[in-house]
């Protein structure tokens, strides 16, 4: 479903955020992309989803060539990005049918669609609403179905429970994992929460400072530790903010 080799970004200035990245998922899978602040997670993520162009190295995403055919890339991935973006202030139904027939639905078809998602993420009903008036949660999953109204095959969730109260959390790990299971979504996704990784991810992998450090199934990497515990010994302890600034 995803296969990439070499791929790396410099910033302008000189900033190596990912140093030659070798990535694969399988049809599927939901794995779980880990690192510290500034390991390069978000910058791989950008350009997987073709956001950002890489500085060197080939990508193969949902059957397509990243840097020679981001067209097709992007018809096939959905994306939620870190914190989200409904409309706060207009009835979620209105972007819905727009964003459908940006896909290139009719308008009936845009509607009969969204209606299907929603459904899907026990969210029927609440789309007459503006974004402001749901809880973190069912925005959280308003975000999931604006990403999922072209069927993507391959959906990537940066941080996609941050901020969430803990019932809210498991109750989107719920969905996620039924994406996998009734829908066939393949999942690429980031997180912090080392126990949302291990309750949750097929295969994780860390990156640190640029590179990939660990690779594995959450019981591999353990290894009879917790998983908190193998992070750190993976990644070591020092702040990465700190040593960034
Ligand atoms: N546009 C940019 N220009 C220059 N440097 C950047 C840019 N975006 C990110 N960086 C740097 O690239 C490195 C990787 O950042 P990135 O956001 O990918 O990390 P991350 O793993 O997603 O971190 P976090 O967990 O804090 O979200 C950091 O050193 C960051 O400061």
């Amino acid at each position: 479903m995803m296969r990439t080799a070499g791929l790396t970004k410099t910033f302008e200035g000189g900033v190596e955020a990912v140093k030659g990245v070798d990535i694969s998922v399988e049809a599927g899978e939901i794995v779980g992309f880990l690192g510290p602040n500034g390991a390069g997670k978000s910058t791989t993520m950008r350009m997987l989803t073709t956001l950002l162009r890489p500085t060197s190295g080939t990508a193969t995403v949902a059957g397509h060539d990243l840097l020679g055919d981001p067209r097709e890339v992007r018809r096939r991935i959905g994306y939620v990005s870190q914190g989200g973006g409904v409309n706060l202030m207009a009835p979620l139904a209105d972007d819905l049918e727009l964003q459908g027939m940006l896909y290139g639905l009719s308008r009936p078809a845009a509607r009969s669609r969204y209606h299907e998602v929603l459904a899907r993420l026990d969210l029927a009903g609440l789309e007459e609403r503006v974004g402001g008036a749901l809880s973190g949660g069912q925005r959280r999953r308003f975000d999931i179905a604006f990403a999922l109204l072209h069927d993507p095959r391959l959906l990537f969730l940066d941080e996609p429970t941050t901020g969430l109260d803990p019932q809210s959390r498991a109750n989107l790990w719920e969905h996620i994992r039924s994406l996998r299971d009734e829908h066939g979504v393949t999942i690429f996704l980031t997180t912090h929460y080392l126990d949302e990784a291990d309750a949750l991810c097929d295969r994780l992998l860390i990156i640190d400072d640029g590179r990939i450090v660990a690779e594995g199934t959450p019981a591999q990497l353990k290894g009879g530790r917790t998983l908190d515990e193998a992070f750190l010994d993976i990644t070591g302890r020092s702040l990465r903010e700190e040593a960034g600034v």
